[in-house]
């Protein structure tokens, strides 16, 4: 019965995230959604940006706390292992609601793209940057990243799958594919407004702050052949003709049966 619960459990967490993310889409792009990054009532200066500031800081602290794996390893006593990841998904997804109900709109304009052909590239880059993010949830693993894998694997008895060192398609080009989508996804924007700004300087701050905690984590997970996949290719824009070398089919597994260790 607690296995079928946890398995519940996990689908709705995914169904939040879908929620979440399907709003992100239009709450940046400021269309569609009732409450978007640049509707309501515009209030003073700065309580706006304080409220905003604080907003995307719940997020950040959320989001790269929860992902650590001394945290996990403090947090899994409290939580079942099996739905850790779902309840994460489930409060990141709880914390953009929020952010998107009380972001604050700052619409004084930053930029105006008035060029017909010029808006429509801006569009197609944002509507690129949106697919890549959800395309290279698939590179890796989509299932895991949400959390799915583990309550199925839980539901069937059967052992937690952990994810492996991976170097698919994109990843055998850039380190980080997902946040370059990300990137395209807040700053092609052809109506850039104050608030907007704020929104992409701080969500771009707080990535590049993140992937140095996260590839922290993918050494400490796969040891040599991280720093070599590093070494090898680049963060974001890849070099022409260069890919990885490293084998990412030659597991570590000694080092991944301790993924929590640090
Ligand atoms: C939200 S995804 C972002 C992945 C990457 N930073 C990107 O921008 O494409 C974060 C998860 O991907 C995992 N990850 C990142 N690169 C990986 C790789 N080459 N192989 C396996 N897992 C990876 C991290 O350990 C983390 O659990």
């Amino acid at each position: 019965m607690g296995r079928i619960l946890a398995f519940i459990y996990g689908v709705v967490s995914y169904g939040m995230f879908l929620g979440a993310f399907g709003y992100a889409i239009a709450f940046v792009g400021d269309f569609w959604v009732p409450k978007t990054i640049n509707s309501g009532e515009p209030g003073a200066f700065l309580p706006a940006l304080l409220i905003n500031a604080g907003l995307l800081s719940l997020f950040a602290v959320q989001h790269s706390g929860m992902a650590r794996p001394g945290f996990k390893k403090w947090w899994t006593k409290i939580v079942p292992e099996p739905i850790e990841r779902s309840t994460y998904v489930l409060l990141a997804s709880g914390v953009l609601f929020l952010l998107y109900w009380q972001w604050q709109p700052l619409p004084a304009p930053i930029w105006s793209v008035e060029n017909e052909i010029g808006r429509w590239i801006l569009w197609g880059l944002f509507g690129l940057g949106w697919g890549l993010v959800v395309y290279t949830t698939f590179l890796i693993s989509h299932a895991h990243l949400f959390g799915l894998t583990q309550v199925r694997d839980f539901m069937k008895d059967r052992d937690l799958w952990e994810p492996k060192f991976q170097t698919p398609n994109l990843y055998s080009h850039m380190r980080h594919p997902m946040m370059l989508g990300f990137f395209f996804a807040f700053w092609a924007i052809p109506e850039m407004t104050v608030g907007h700004l704020v929104f992409s300087i701080a969500t771009t701050g707080y990535i590049l702050v993140a992937l140095q905690l996260e590839e922290r984590d993918l050494i400490q997970a796969f040891g040599d052949r991280y720093r070599k996949y590093r070494k090898e290719v680049p963060m974001f824009i890849p070099r022409a003709g260069q890919k990885s070398t490293v084998d990412s089919k030659e597991q570590n597994t000694e080092l991944l049966s301790q993924p929590f260790d640090e």
